[in-house]
């Protein structure tokens, strides 16, 4: 049966007893006079992966951008567990302090080893021209976030000579070094191949388990969404078109989000 939720308003399907560690209301972006999001309202569990899918266009990186706290909404909420409603300037920046993003392409420097590329991750506590080993605490965590991802044993090697998997550890290390509450990721795997792709996804929702994190992830792999997120929240032309538990985005349901804007428009 599917559990599509169609049209405003969205009423969500709970998959995690706990309350939500961060929560969007009524969430609208204007760009140009143009509307990206519109009225959006999701909910996104601790020690849980929510993927967001949905076609090209449909507001996915806004979507994460306000909640990383690079775009402002026009208007609407979002509201995380510790820090209440974001209504300043310090609440953004403590929620941003919190976060972290993997990145599609990594965003490695080729000719340093692992361990230096996850110590990027503590680029503000030194000089970047400074003389001084990094601080300990930092040194420690790197290694830490390098052993999550299996690969403390190659350290020290630089990682122009990793594969595309291994660099994307590295990345997904660097993004857990100073331990995020939220995890943010646009496409972060798609430039690898499905099973690679399944195999990191896997591991980052243990870690997101295991730490109590709360991870977001931009999808356009649609079986690993299902396979591997708790939950979806399917995003088109700016509004959720479904909110609910991974194994539910059934077929018909994606047949849906991923319809063409003017099909939904219809008498809008
Ligand atoms: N700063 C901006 N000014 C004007 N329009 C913008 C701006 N940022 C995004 N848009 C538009 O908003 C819409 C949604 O963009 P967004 O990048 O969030 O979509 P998306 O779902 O992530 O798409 P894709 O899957 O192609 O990356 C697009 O039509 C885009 O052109």
């Amino acid at each position: 049966m599917s559990m599509l939720h169609l049209a405003a308003p969205v009423s969500f399907i709970p998959v995690a007893p706990a309350a939500p560690a961060l929560r969007v209301d009524g969430l609208s972006v204007t760009r140009g006079g143009r509307a990206i999001l519109r009225q959006v309202s999701a909910a996104f569990a601790a020690g849980a992966v929510t993927a967001v899918v949905g076609p090209s266009g449909a507001g996915k990186t806004t979507l994460l951008n306000v909640l990383n706290g690079l775009v402002e909404p026009s208007c609407g909420m979002v509201a995380s567990e510790q820090l209440g409603a974001l209504r300043s300037a310090e609440s953004w920046a403590a929620l941003r302090q919190r976060a972290a993003t993997i990145f599609q392409d990594h965003a490695l420097i080729g000719r340093l080893s692992a361990l230096d590329n996850v110590l990027l991750a503590f680029a503000d506590t030194r000089h970047p021209l400074s003389p001084w080993p990094w601080p300990r605490f930092a040194r420690e965590a790197a290694a830490r976030a390098l052993a999550d991802v299996g690969l403390l044993d190659r350290a020290f090697e630089r990682v122009d000579n990793f594969s595309g998997g291994e660099r994307q550890r590295v990345g997904v290390a660097r993004a857990l070094a100073r331990g995020p509450r939220l995890l943010l990721g646009d496409e972060p795997f798609s430039s690898l191949d499905p099973p690679l792709a399944r195999r990191l996804c896997d591991d980052l929702r243990a870690l997101a388990v295991r730490d109590g994190v709360t991870v977001v992830l931009v999808l356009h792999q649609i079986a690993l969404a299902r396979a591997l997120a708790d939950r979806i929240v399917g995003l088109n032309d700016g509004r959720v078109l479904f909110d609910g538990p991974a194994h539910a985005f059934d077929a018909a349901t994606e047949a849906t989000v991923f319809a063409a804007h003017s099909h939904l428009n219809q008498g809008v």
